[in-house]
């Protein structure tokens, strides 16, 4: 079980193995609408500046003030260099506005392991950290156990071209589920996103990762910088109870 801020809000049990459904909102008012619909991970980011584009941290600290404590929140950091220096200051930053999970894009490039022992310490610390792999960058699964050796909570598989069709697109079966069984095995949360739509759901529950990750397919049209939708919300809701 993984308890964070004091245990006030508690993630998901691994005992459980229930999917849970992270949405992922922009701004207050979202925020706000979505906790009506009972989603179990309130992912704040803001995707017209990138597929982790990050929302300023006071924005963030007034939503998980509103939000306080009805639903855990997480919130990306952006579409960020890999320089240890760069991440440790965001995610420090972000960490003050109080959020129960910081998420953090492993971009292609860059010093990773570096970034990965600059985080340790503030894992270490108590800050639940999850590291993001992109499914259409080629992700090298073997890293994942580089993440639990830093401390992290948890690791999501997502996509950075949102134009390269939904995860299942990218990633074979074959990749997800080794992806998948190998956060198990090593105990971190799983979360499996990219351009998610309620027709990829059945599939991707059968893997039974801890997190299914949606933006788009809660927006007009699908488009995940436009407005959330109620209609497509409950789609996606629809298709998780069905799966
Ligand atoms: O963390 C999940 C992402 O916000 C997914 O966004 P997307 O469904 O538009 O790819």
């Amino acid at each position: 079980m993984v308890l964070v801020n004091g245990g006030h809000r508690t993630a998901q049990t691994r005992e459980k193995r229930m999917t849970g459904m992270l949405a992922s909102v922009s701004k207050l008012d979202e925020a706000l609408r979505i906790l009506n619909f009972e989603v179990d991970i309130i992912d704040l980011k803001q995707p017209s500046q990138g597929a982790l584009g990050a929302l300023d941290t006071m924005t963030v600290a007034r939503i998980v003030k509103a939000i306080n404590g009805q639903c855990p929140i997480s919130a990306t950091v952006g579409d960020l260099p890999m320089i240890p220096e760069v991440i440790v200051s965001a995610v420090t930053d972000m960490a003050a506005t109080g959020v129960d999970y910081i998420k953090i894009g492993f971009f292609p490039g860059g010093d990773w392991q570096g970034t990965l022992d600059a985080l340790a310490p503030l894992a270490q610390a108590g800050l639940a950290l999850i590291g993001v792999l992109f499914a259409d960058n080629e992700p090298e699964l073997h890293t994942v156990a580089a993440f639990k050796k830093a401390g992290f909570k948890g690791v999501m598989l997502d996509t950075m071209d949102k134009s390269s069709g939904s995860l299942p697109h990218v990633l074979p079966d074959d990749a997800i589920a080794e992806f998948v069984s190998k956060c198990n095995e090593l105990n971190l949360l799983c979360g499996l996103a990219g351009s998610l739509r309620a027709v990829d759901i059945p599939d991707l529950l059968r893997r039974k990762p801890d997190y299914l990750g949606f933006r788009g397919a809660l927006c007009r049209r699908h488009d995940r910088t436009s407005h959330l939708d109620d209609d497509a919300i409950l789609a996606v809701k629809k298709a998780f109870l069905q799966g």
